[in-house]
């Protein structure tokens, strides 16, 4: 497939910011020291590897039907069209986002299916989508969704135990039956035409909506904003290693010890750029009616972190899906009234006005 298999290797010259790597492996067979490096990943940039993850077969599929969707006439993609209500399950052409104050649009168009659409198929839970998702519904989309799923829910239960937390609190905030913003994404990117500036945001910077993404790059492109700096730098994909990474959700619920930290994508480095990049990400997030506060009722570990920071506000008042809701609605451009309609959209970052 044109642009998937393409492949050009990761620029030695760039420099990228290193992340831990988990063993999933590992972390299902309890290892002590694999859940260590987890939580340092989790507490210090909210960013890490995954190796041994089980899902590769699954994501090449989902690269497939990503681009067979992506090949469909716009005309026919834009009947799937998310709309600009604040949902996001669908199809989203490029430009239909802001990536930063000034208006400036997002490059990247995509594809989102709904967890709760993937698991009711053939029923209908939140929207009907394009033939080439329908074909692959049962072959393809349910089995990454589950298989994602439990490996989000694995991490999430760990994370739950070192939070010191009772057993399940988290899990019954990510209950498989709720309906939730859980979703699949397969990403396209045009590559940037010559002479883009460097800092040319395909995705404009953010920290994820939700409670734990797990994403699959091949080219660069994706880069984070250095915990305590205002510095981006590139992530390295590596073979065989999923990215993982934390969202508002979690660093609400944990009152700021775990990370939910400020990423964006721009052009892939040097020779990489000339390439379509595609990647995909599952994103788990809490039921709908799930309100996203600190859990400070339920861990002294939390309630004492609230404590030590008083300038930040975990009492978001919000559920799950408003919060959802409100972030997306104000990114779609047809919602823009002027700067302040970003700054609606912003959520948890280190620096929430960053362009
Ligand atoms: O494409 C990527 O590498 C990242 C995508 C991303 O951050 C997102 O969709 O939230
Ligand atoms: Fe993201």
């Amino acid at each position: 497939m044109p642009g998937i298999t393409t492949f050009l290797p990761f620029p030695e010259d760039v420099p990228t910011h290193p992340l831990l790597v988990v063993d999933y492996e590992q972390i299902r067979a309890g290892k002590e020291e694999e859940i260590d490096t987890l939580w340092e990943a989790a507490t210090k940039l909210g960013f890490w590897y995954l190796k041994n993850h089980g899902a590769d077969e699954l994501v090449e599929d989902m690269f497939e039907m990503g681009a067979e969707t992506m090949a469909l006439p716009m005309e026919e993609k834009m009947k799937y069209e998310q709309g600009d209500g604040g949902l996001s399950c669908g199809y989203k052409k490029a430009g239909a986002n802001a990536t930063d104050e000034t208006g400036a649009l997002d490059t990247v168009e995509f594809i989102n299916i709904a967890k709760d659409d993937a698991l009711a198929w053939p029923q209908i839970a939140h929207r009907t989508y394009p033939s080439t998702v329908n074909a692959r519904m049962d072959s393809t989309i349910k089995p990454f969704v589950r298989k994602s799923i439990e490996i989000n829910n694995t991490l999430l239960s760990v994370l739950n135990d070192r939070l010191g937390l009772p057993k399940g609190a988290l899990a019954k905030r990510h209950l498989l039956e709720e309906y939730s913003a859980g979703e699949a994404r397969c990403i396209k990117s045009p590559p940037m035409p010559a002479g883009s500036p460097e800092s040319k945001a395909a995705i404009g910077a953010h920290t994820d909506f939700g409670s734990l993404s797990f994403l699959h790059n091949r080219l660069g492109g994706l880069q984070v904003m250095v915990p305590g700096t205002q510095t981006w730098q590139y992530v390295k994909p590596l073979p065989g290693h999923a990215i993982c990474n934390l969202g508002d959700a979690m660093s609400v619920f944990s009152g700021g010890i775990l990370k939910s930290n400020l990423h964006r994508v721009v052009a892939p480095p040097k020779e990489q750029a000339k390439l379509l990049r595609w990647s995909l990400v599952f994103f788990t997030r809490p039921g709908d009616s799930v309100t996203l506060r600190a859990l400070t009722d339920e861990s002294p570990l939390i309630a004492k972190a609230v404590a030590e920071t008083p300038e930040r506000n975990f009492e978001t008042g919000a559920t799950a899906r408003e919060w959802f809701t409100r972030r997306c609605k104000n990114q779609r451009i047809k919602n823009r009234a002027g700067p302040e309609t970003w700054r609606a959209s912003r959520g948890m970052e280190h620096k929430p006005d960053v362009a």
